[in-house]
């Protein structure tokens, strides 16, 4: 698996202010759709093109336009919601599938509630985006869905990353048997006893949407 650090200074300007727990829920939801998009850039430089000729006012040349079929995009309901537009505004064309999983906050077990993906992935590069990789459950999980489908490659888009959590997914996509490639806005300290990521940002869904 390739990890990528999207390490800039707008980014982590933008983490700063999304940390800070006087950050209010607009400015949060603002703040996670412009960093996704950051990321974004990142995350989708193996994104399959085809050439194409056009011609500029002054003459033929060829270019390049996303390759058929479109990538798909997967955000985690609910945090992943977040960062849906930001990624759609850089994909447009893009299909979107839906996976809605919570993990219990006592066991720190994850389980899948909503399952809204196309029939069949085969041939089609997936990226999966959820703010917050913690145990590395959540993300474990949605490649085992994604990869049964018949996905060709998954790139994740975290905001923020715990290193124990990396470590689990490194281990897990050893036996997923695609290509999956993770990119992220910061790798946090730790876990703490709670499942929470220091210094992390709390709970990004309850942040987002409020506690439920
Ligand atoms: O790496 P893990 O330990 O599995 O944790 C990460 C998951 O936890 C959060 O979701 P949560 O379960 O809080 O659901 P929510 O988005 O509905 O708040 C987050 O958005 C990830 O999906
Ligand atoms: O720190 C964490 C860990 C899991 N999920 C979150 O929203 N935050
Ligand atoms: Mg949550």
């Amino acid at each position: 698996m390739q990890v990528h650090v999207a390490d800039h200074p707008l980014i982590n300007h933008k983490l700063t202010y999304l940390r800070d727990k006087r950050t209010d829920s607009p400015t949060f939801r603002r703040l996670a759709e412009e960093l996704v998009t950051l990321l974004a850039y990142e995350a989708t430089r193996e994104v399959r093109t085809e050439a194409f000729d056009i011609e500029t006012p002054v003459g033929p040349t060829t270019g390049i336009k996303l390759a058929n079929p479109k990538p798909v995009i997967v955000p985690i309901l609910r945090a992943g919601l977040g960062m849906l537009e930001g990624m759609v505004r850089l994909l447009p064309s893009a299909e979107v599938g839906f996976l809605g999983m919570v993990r219990d906050e006592e066991t720190l077990e994850v389980s899948a509630y909503a399952n809204r993906l196309p029939d069949s992935l085969h041939g089609r590069q997936v990226y999966v985006i959820d703010p917050m990789l913690a145990t590395g459950h959540t993300l474990v999980m949605a490649f085992e869905f994604l990869r049964d489908l018949g996905a060709d490659d998954i790139t994740a888009v975290c905001l923020i990353a715990a290193p124990e959590g990396i470590e689990t997914v490194r281990e897990a996509v050893k036996d997923i048997g695609i290509p999956v490639t993770l990119v992220v806005g910061a790798i946090d300290d730790h876990l703490n006893d709670q499942g929470y990521i220091v210094p992390g940002l709390g709970d990004a869904g309850d942040r987002l949407y409020g506690v439920v």
